[in-house]
């Protein structure tokens, strides 16, 4: 666990460290694997690496980009995740497109489980069944990627990715990993600030049961770490 004085020194810790991560991944394996996370420091963390002069220490067209859950809406609809992560500057880093793996909304799929069912099937086609590193937003419920605590989706087994209905956080309908495809990472980052997810980082430290905790149910392969700002860290 790291705990950094506010958000502004969070994120910019955060987007330090995920630049290493990526210089280390494609020295390893050529092509680096991350999961990105939607929320408000999700996307800060895109606005950090932008001013990072170490960015270009990466071969951004050699990372290969995924969501750990998406809004089931349109492309291009403000509330979807990657289009929250584009804006903070994502999509000013040379990525390559075609790496670049955006879950189908209502206008590209026919329901929430097809846009899921194809969703797995890339992830599977890239062999990125193992992430290099997977971020991670905690919200004050608990819940990681689309993942709710007590939620049904929370128990899909043998499946890369679900669809989600019901969400008690709008919008209702989304697309998530599920925990099987979340731990299948290196290394797992939770990154949370804010005194209103002090509980949720609380619950998710002390390995709270799924009905109270997403987080606590997901560990990276070689690594797990919580990144947060002092608020965050408030109950521990
Ligand atoms: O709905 C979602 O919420 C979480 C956390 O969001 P925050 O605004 O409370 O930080 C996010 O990690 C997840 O990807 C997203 O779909």
């Amino acid at each position: 666990m790291l705990v950094h004085p506010g958000k502004q020194e969070l994120s910019d810790a955060i987007a330090a460290r995920l630049v290493t991560a990526l210089v280390d991944a494609q020295a390893r394996h050529d092509v680096a694997q991350v999961s990105l996370t939607g929320g408000s420091l999700g996307s800060d963390l895109w606005r950090s690496v932008a001013t990072l002069a170490a960015r270009s220490a990466v071969d951004w067209s050699r990372v290969e980009v995924w969501w750990g859950d998406e809004r089931y809406l349109p492309a291009g609809d403000p509330d979807r995740n990657d289009v929250q992560n584009d804006e903070a500057g994502l999509d000013t880093l040379g990525l390559d497109p075609a790496k670049v793996h955006r879950v189908a909304g209502p206008d590209a799929s026919d329901s929430a489980e097809a846009s899921a069912t194809a969703y797995a099937s890339e992830v599977r086609a890239c062999g990125a069944g193992g992430f290099d590193v997977m971020i991670l937003g905690v919200g004050p419920d608990g819940h990681v990627a689309s993942l709710f605590p007590g939620h049904p989706a929370q128990q899909a087994t043998g499946a890369i990715a679900v669809a989600v209905h019901d969400s008690p956080k709008p919008p209702p309908d989304r697309v998530s990993l599920t925990f099987e495809a979340l731990r299948r990472s290196r290394e797992v980052w939770f990154v949370v600030a804010g005194a209103d997810k002090a509980e949720a980082v609380a619950n998710g430290l002390r390995g709270a049961g799924p009905d109270v905790s997403s987080a606590a149910q997901v560990q990276g392969e070689q690594r797990t770490l919580w990144l947060l700002d002092r608020d965050a860290a408030a109950q521990l």
